[in-house]
């Protein structure tokens, strides 16, 4: 797996949400996907999660070829009383009974049977097929003709339906996947890699105990069901006043936070099951993290000359006496030595020419991946994403291209631009004057 920046990305999981806060820009890089993976795309608003899921196990598979034994045998029982072919019903009926592949082939054995039940039976051979039933009952030639083509039928819907009822990960494809010629192709379209599926996110209100009474804090719906699709090869860019639940909508992509509601499938994995998110994990390459790992971290992710990167890292580590403590993961840390890190995480400095050069990697990486950035910047948000949403207490305000959201909702700028005159008419001017001094 490899990120931008290299092997310092796959730390991304690991770092503790404080320390995020004090970064300017937050990146979530998806493994680039391989080509041969199928194409799915965006499931519905409307979907409901508590829809049954497509035959995804052996066991469910057994039931129902055991339950469409019973009723295929059923079935042939009441067929085997001549229903119903024969002319008490109508067409639309047999035709019915007939798209069910057992009915016709009870009915085939019946004519088989009828004509081997005694020793003087002539038999059905192949070139009789046709004439092995009385009247305009269907022979034999009708039930092979019938058999092939249920099977094809049933073999088409079979497909169809595995593609539009959402499998073990909930991902499924639109109901008219097949118009989209990026189906048979497997080009094209933009595929859905990320998908936030009404994610909600309530931190559990918090007890303090003074000398006298206990406070109870209340809980706190940080985000209240977020719902976003993000292609593949794009940037989407999360942009929010503090507090509007950017940090949480990534703490919850990469499991940092447990999710409350709704869900986000990541290339199919949905965060709220373990499977989904150890998957994920295994994209991002969580591992656990020292202090002195997440200075180098940080580093790398605003474009330090890698040679600069080792001694800044000693110096930072000796200003906010975490020196000792810089091999020890990050995580064991007390609050004090957590906040005294997220200190020297914030005076890794980036100037505007290391910010360009972030930019540019940035750019780079977005073939073959969904990236999520979250940032304060508008000119970075405006600069690098495709999409922009705007979260605001925990609820997504608006959505779309940058060019689309400032002229949907920007108030705009008026400029004044003055133009100096012309040289030559400056000149002329100044002769002009020259000329009208000297006749002054
Ligand atoms: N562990 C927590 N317990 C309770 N509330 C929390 C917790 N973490 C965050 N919050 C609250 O959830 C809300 C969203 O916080 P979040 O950090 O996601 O916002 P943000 O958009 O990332 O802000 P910023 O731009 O300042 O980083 C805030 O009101 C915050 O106070």
């Amino acid at each position: 797996m490899a990120y931008m920046g290299g092997d310092s990305y796959n730390t991304l999981g690991t770092l503790d949400s404080s320390l995020w806060n004090d970064v300017p820009v937050r990146l979530f890089l998806e493994e680039q996907l391989p080509c041969c993976l199928p194409t799915f795309h965006a499931i519905p608003d409307q979907y409901d999660w508590t829809s049954i899921h497509a035959i995804s196990k052996a066991s469910s598979a057994t039931t129902v070829g055991v339950l469409e034994f019973l009723v295929g045998f059923i079935t042939q029982l009441g067929g085997s009383t001549g229903f119903p072919y024969s002319k008490d019903y109508s067409l639309m009926t047999r035709v019915l009974w007939s798209l069910f592949p057992p009915n016709t082939f009870s009915q085939g054995l019946k004519l088989l049977s009828d004509a081997t039940s005694t020793p003087q039976d002539p038999g059905i051979s192949w070139s009789k097929r046709a004439e092995c039933a009385p009247n305009d009952d269907p022979d034999c030639n009708d039930i092979y003709l019938w058999l092939l083509g249920t099977f094809f039928l049933w073999f088409v819907l079979a497909l169809y339906f595995d593609n539009i009822v959402p499998n073990a990960s909930r991902v499924r494809k639109s109901a008219f996947y097949f118009l989209k010629p990026g189906y048979w192709t497997g080009k094209g379209g933009n595929r859905v890699e990320v998908q936030i599926r009404g994610l909600a996110k309530t931190y559990p209100g918090t007890t303090k105990f003074g000398c006298c009474k206990c406070k109870k804090t209340a809980p706190y719906l940080a985000l209240k069901g977020l719902w976003i699709n993000i292609a593949k090869d794009q940037l989407f860019c999360l942009l929010g006043p503090n507090g509007a639940g950017k940090t949480t909508t990534i703490n919850c992509l990469t499991g940092i936070n447990p999710v409350t509601g709704g869900d986000a499938l990541i290339y199919g994995n949905p965060v709220r099951s373990s499977v989904g998110m150890s998957n994920i994990r295994k994209m991002i390459g969580v591992c656990p993290q020292s202090g002195e790992e997440h200075l180098r971290l940080f580093a790398s992710i605003k474009g330090l000359p890698p040679a600069s990167i080792n001694p800044m890292v000693e110096k930072s580590l000796a200003e906010v006496k975490l020196t000792e403590a810089g091999k020890i993961r990050a995580g064991s840390y007390s609050g004090g030595m957590k906040r005294r890190l997220s200190v020297a995480v914030s005076h890794i400095g980036m100037d505007p020419i290391t910010r360009r050069h972030v930019w540019d990697i940035i750019q780079e990486t977005k073939e073959g991946r969904a990236i999520i950035l979250t940032t304060h910047s508008m000119e970075e948000a405006d600069i690098l994403s495709d999409r922009i949403g705007i979260l605001a207490k925990g609820r997504l305000r608006c959505i779309g291209t940058s060019i689309r959201l400032k002229s949907r909702f920007g108030t705009g700028f008026v400029t004044n631009i003055s133009f100096a005159e012309s040289n030559n008419q400056e000149n002329n001017n100044n002769d002009h004057n020259g000329e009208a001094g000297a006749e002054d």
